[in-house]
């Protein structure tokens, strides 16, 4: 049958949705396909988007909702499924690649034989680029296919699977499919939850999205405060007047509205097309410029596998994080389905996934929980546990590591799950939000060879879900090498290959071979030595630049790179929408607070260290100043240095129990960040937990040493003033930590923001008497306030009030104060000299201030530190662009 014939047949079929019988006609290259309805009294032919029929005026029946059960097949049968780029076409996959009408699929009767794949009968229309089956060598006109085979549409790659995904309306798939629109309604309304006229299957989406409100002849798309947005046209929409053609997207999920058909199907927007255009990245290095990256440009379809390959620093991190958004180009763009990335990066925040080299995962916690906490944080809000539940078996079930549910997942020094179950455990928490793009750092890497082999087959399969995948490895195996689609070399920023995987990337770099010769099977077989040329050019100081124009040379530029790119004036410019930082939520902040508990309660060493420091200092203050406790004497002379060791102590354990909480997991906060993170939540959900903490560490500390030194100060106030210390200490360290980038850097600086507490605190050298800028730097430190406002709580407790019956004492005191120095200093000072009767005169003098002032002086020191952490953690984002 030649194409024309072809495109110009009708066929007709029973549409059950409507109980009528509808003749589809496709049409001719640029014309619009219609639909129409056969009246069952009349058999004239209507409009399918009309509910009366145009002759007789008999009501035709309304689309009525499909049920769970009904899956596609009874559309199916004799169904022919034409995939191409024009608006017409039941699968419009908009790639340059793609003809108008590319091919078409129809349905094979099944024979009802057990284990029976779906088979279709494959036609090419006369494509310009040619549609190949399984591999590109093999181009077909007309051919059976099954389930199981891959389509090439030119280098387009289409699993013979994936038709079912744009079709099925079946809820047991993850995937959108079509959905008949009850067009008669006023209202339609769009969500996850089964009640919805449009039931949308998809994380991403709320339970309760979006509706389509009938409004005259006008039909307005209104957002119903959805967590991750309506989006038409890559803005997001409140209330939006719709018109033919436009792109609406739900959180992630694309759709295609056809309001002349009344159905709203799953787009190809919905997967992901990443085209990286002229991409140059460069790093300031002391009064130069370095170019990291040069020049890059390649595209990747949905569905493809590609591996990012190269020596040592030759740029493969660079350019994934160059690819996400992470880093800001200097010049060139990032393309996310002809979106520039930059200027739409909100629409696409949840539709990228990207696993970091370093683990995104908290190892004291059981798998279960690590995913559970990642999707509370990244899922609409009104998921229900039951479904995050649900999400995390099928997740878990997907990646074959279910028999690690309730393991803790430990780190490499304390085993827990192994090191291949490890990267599927941090592959599994970006799979929860089911992003169409998945970008991994050497997920490979540190695994056994047949763990690597199980890790890359389980990507090759989610690629073939629909999924883009890019991935940077070292040395893959040939088995590897089969399993990618495509590959891209660089070579110190330079981008030297980007083709097919196998066998030709691997030939590429031995021009000279043939490809069927002894040699290139030697080549084949030993993957080491496919760069060998290049890296040998490298050593012998040959510029890169070379290989990179020798690449553009070449009829894989042409193919893969060239004809790929979307023409600059077929990109679409979309208006500017910077990117919204992610704002705080109560409910981050409490899972935040939750997980954080969660994982000091799980680091028992770790927590127990902590919480007996407490102890452990209130009985060495207890030994050493029990033995001068007691009476009017004790609470002059010695008290006051007891006082002046708990408020150090109190600010020592808010700083060291703070101090590496934020550096020590840069990795995930960068992660989690890039997603939906606000800043303000996860610093407060630091002081929460970590104020806690302090409050049992003051608490312990209080209660002993009141007990065992005769305080006389009313022990809630003391506690309070310890407590506020402690948490200006923990706002300290919070700061410490989110300023350096390594725990051992952090923790190396925790004494140097403590000593000045004990030198300027006030009880080494009264405030007084020190010189005015030593004054002046002694009120930045906390214990020098903490200090003061603990001698005032003794004070107002008469600890220090001097009875008539007790003025006698004062020589006795004098005398004993006098009787601790040493021979020589007794001597030298000759006659007795009274104590100072208070140790506020005595300590602080004319720099004394009022508790009230000390107390709003540490809350201030707090709020502050908080400020500088939120601030400090800010400031690092520089880099990274989000
Ligand atoms: N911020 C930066 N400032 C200066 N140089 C940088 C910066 N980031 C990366 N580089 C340098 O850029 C080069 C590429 O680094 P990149 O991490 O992308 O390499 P890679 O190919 O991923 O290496 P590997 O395979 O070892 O992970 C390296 O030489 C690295 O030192």
């Amino acid at each position: 049958m030649r194409p024309t014939d072809a495109w110009s047949r009708a066929s007709k079929f029973w549409a059950a949705e409507r109980e009528v019988w509808i003749v589809k006609h496709v049409l001719p290259r640029d014309s619009v396909a219609m639909s129409l309805l056969i009246c069952s009294n009349c058999e004239s032919k209507t409009p399918a988007h009309e509910i009366v029929c145009g002759d007789c005026g008999v009501p035709l029946a309304a689309p009525r909702k499909r049920e769970k059960s009904e899956a596609i097949d009874e559309r199916a049968q004799g169904l022919s499924v034409v995939i191409g780029r024009g608006f017409d076409c039941d699968i419009i996959l908009d790639a340059r690649q793609i003809s108008r009408h590319h091919c078409r699929l129809t349905k094979i009767q099944p024979t009802g034989e057990l284990g029976e794949l779906e088979r279709w009968l494959l036609e090419d229309l006369s494509a310009a680029n040619g549609t190949f089956v399984n591999d590109r060598f093999e181009r077909v006109q007309s051919r059976v296919v099954s389930e199981e085979d891959v389509l090439f549409l030119g280098s387009y790659r289409f699993p013979v699977r994936r038709v079912r995904e744009f079709l099925d309306t079946d809820h047991d798939t993850p995937h959108v499919g079509t959905n008949y629109l009850p067009m008669e309604q006023a209202i339609i309304t769009i969500g996850r939850d089964v009640d919805n006229d449009v039931l949308l299957d998809d994380p991403q989406v709320s339970r309760r999205h979006a509706r389509l409100v009938r409004e005259a002849d006008e039909l307005y798309l209104e957002d119903l405060g959805s967590a991750n947005g309506t989006f038409v046209d890559g803005q997001r929409v409140t209330r939006h007047r719709l018109e033919p053609g436009q792109d609406i997207s739900f959180g992630t999920c694309a759709l295609r509205l056809d309001l002349e058909r009344g159905i709203l199907q799953k787009s190809y927007r919905g997967d992901i097309l990443l085209q990286a255009e002229n991409l140059v990245v460069e790093v300031g290095e002391g009064d130069h410029i370095k170019r990291l990256l040069d020049d890059v440009s390649f595209t990747v379809y949905p569905t493809e596998f590609v591996g990012l390959l190269g020596p040592s620093g030759a740029g493969k991190t660079t350019l994934l994080m160059a690819l996400i958004g992470y880093l800001r180009p200097a010049f060139g763009r990032t393309l996310v389905n002809g979106d520039d990335l930059a200027t739409n990066f909100d629409r696409y925040r949840n539709a990228i996934g990207y696993v970091p080299q370093e683990d995104i995962i908290h190892s004291e916690l059981t798998v279960f929980e690590a995913l559970y906490y990642t999707a509370k944080l990244r899922l609409p809000a009104d998921t229900t546990d039951a479904e995050i539940f649900r999400r995390i078996d099928g997740v878990l079930a997907d990646l074959e590591i279910s028999q690690t549910r309730d393991i803790r997942i430990g780190s490499p020094e304390r085993k827990g799950i192994s090191g291949g179950q490890r990267k599927r455990v941090n592959l599994a928490l970006e799979l929860l939000t089911e992003p169409s793009l998945l970008c991994l750092d050497e997920p490979t890497s540190g695994l056994a060879s047949e763990d690597a082999a199980n890790v890359m087959g389980l990507l090759r399969k989610l690629a073939n879900g629909g999924r883009t995948i890019l991935l940077t490895i070292h040395q893959p195996s040939p088995q590897v090498y089969k399993m990618l689609d495509n590959t891209l070399y660089l070579a110190a920023g330079e981008q030297v290959y980007y083709g097919p995987a196998y066998p030709d990337s691997m030939l590429y770099f031995h021009p000279e071979i043939e490809p069927d010769s002894v040699e290139a099977e030697e080549i084949l077989a030993d993957p080491g030595s496919c760069m060998r040329p290049l890296m040998e050019a490298a050593r012998a100081g040959e510029p890169m630049e070379t290989f990179a124009a020798r690449y553009r040379q070449s009829r894989y530029f042409d193919e893969f790179v060239r004809e790929r790119r979307e023409d600059p004036r077929e990109v679409k410019l979309s208006k500017k929408s910077p990117r919204r930082p992610p704002s705080f939520s109560v409910r981050q902040w409490w899972t935040l607070s939750r997980r954080y508990l969660d994982i000091k309660l799980k680091d028992r060493v770790g927590t127990a260290i902590l919480l007996v420091q407490a102890p452990i200092v209130a009985v060495l203050l207890a030994l050493v100043f029990a033995q001068e406790s007691g009476g009017l004497i004790s609470r002059l002379q010695y008290a006051p240095f007891a006082l002046f060791l708990l408020v150090v102590a109190a600010v020592w354990f808010g700083c060291s129990n703070a101090a590496r909480e934020i550096v020590s997991e840069q990795a995930i906060y960068r992660r989690e960040r890039m997603v939906n993170l606000s800043v303000l939540a996860y610093a407060a959900s630091k002081f929460t937990v970590l104020g806690g903490l302090c409050f049992l560490q003051c608490l312990m500390l209080m209660t002993i040493t009141y007990f065992t030194l005769d305080f006389w100060g009313n022990p809630l106030w003391h506690l309070g003033v310890l407590w506020l210390c402690s948490l200006a200490g923990l706002g300290l360290g919070l700061m410490l930590s989110a300023l350096v980038r390594t725990g051992e850097a952090a923790i190396a600086l925790v004494p140097i923001l403590l000593i000045p507490q004990v030198i300027l605190g006030g009880a080494i050298m009264p405030v007084d008497r020190m010189n005015a800028p030593t004054e002046l730097a002694s009120k930045m430190a906390i214990a020098r306030w903490g200090f003061e406002a603990a001698l005032h709580v003794e004070h107002r407790s008469d600890a220090y009030e001097i009875s008539a019956a007790q003025q006698p004492d004062m020589v006795s005191a004098a005398m004993v104060s006098q009787a601790m120095l040493a021979p020589s200093l007794q001597a030298e000072m000759g006659a007795l000299t009274p104590l100072p009767p208070n140790p506020l005169n005595r300590f602080l003098g004319d720099a004394e201030t009022g508790l009230s002032r000390n107390l709003g002086v540490l809350g201030g020191f707090t709020v502050i530190f908080f400020g500088g952490v939120c601030g400090f953690l800010y400031l690092r984002e520089r880099r990274w662009d989000i």
